[in-house]
């Protein structure tokens, strides 16, 4: 199970991470986010992120030429596209910056089934998404809201690695370990305010993931 932690804006919370073995670090490139930063605090957060260890930015309806600035100022990896940007926009957008992309889906309990996600993630796989990212619809917010959604609502046979998002935390992610995605994200659930990391919850977020991945594994033959 891949992890990341998005919405980082202290350096401090970043080393903080790393050392706890996140995979991933999501800065987000949104500016009415409380978790939003510029690209120069982002140069300095994604400078604390060694080899191995994936920079995500996370960006909402960003322009064509607002992203060729941030990719000319920020070393990022991959563009997580968080929000109404439809599977041509980000073929187009992520191939202008050469850059992976995943894409963000916002689940209506009200509006989906698992046979319309489905749907939705191979009109993304279509147009070279790496991963689908589902995260709870809010009628107001594109995201960052703490809310959960139906997680009977995930496909089992996805084209793409989902990457389960929202309302998720130390005392629940447990119960995504049988679900079939590929990671989890995780951002207020790790906060002790909007942007501020939480030390104590991100280490409980990660012995909760990591813990039991190989814990029932026998070790045979020196494999
Ligand atoms: O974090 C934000 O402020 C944000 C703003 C706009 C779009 C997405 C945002 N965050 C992402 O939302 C999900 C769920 O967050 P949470 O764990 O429920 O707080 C996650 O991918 C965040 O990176």
């Amino acid at each position: 199970m891949q992890v990341k932690f998005c919405g980082f804006t202290q350096l401090s919370d970043v080393q903080t991470a790393v050392q706890l073995g996140v995979d991933a670090v999501g800065l987000v490139f949104y500016p009415p986010s409380p978790r939003a930063v510029t690209p120069k605090q982002a140069q300095a957060l994604s400078a604390a992120v060694p080899a191995f260890v994936s920079v995500v930015a996370l960006v909402v309806n960003m322009t064509h030429d607002e992203l060729l600035a941030l990719a000319n100022h920020v070393p990022f990896d991959v563009i997580q596209f968080h929000g109404d940007e439809t599977p041509e926009q980000c073929q187009q957008l992520a191939s202008a910056v050469n850059k992976r992309w995943i894409k963000a889906l916002r689940i209506d309990a009200e509006q989906d089934t698992a046979a319309s996600v489905r749907a939705r993630i191979d009109s993304f796989a279509a147009m070279g998404a790496s991963s689908i990212l589902l995260d709870a619809y809010h009628p107001q917010k594109y995201g960052g809201t703490g809310a959960r959604f139906d997680w009977r609502l995930i496909p089992q046979d996805s084209a793409l690695p989902i990457v389960l998002a929202g309302g998720l935390a130390a005392d629940n992610v447990a119960g995504t370990l049988d679900l079939p995605i590929y990671g989890v994200d995780v951002s207020g659930g790790i906060e002790s305010a909007k942007g501020k990391k939480d030390a104590a919850k991100m280490r409980a977020f990660m012995k909760a993931v990591k813990r039991d991945r190989w814990q029932n594994e026998t070790v045979t033959d020196g494999l």
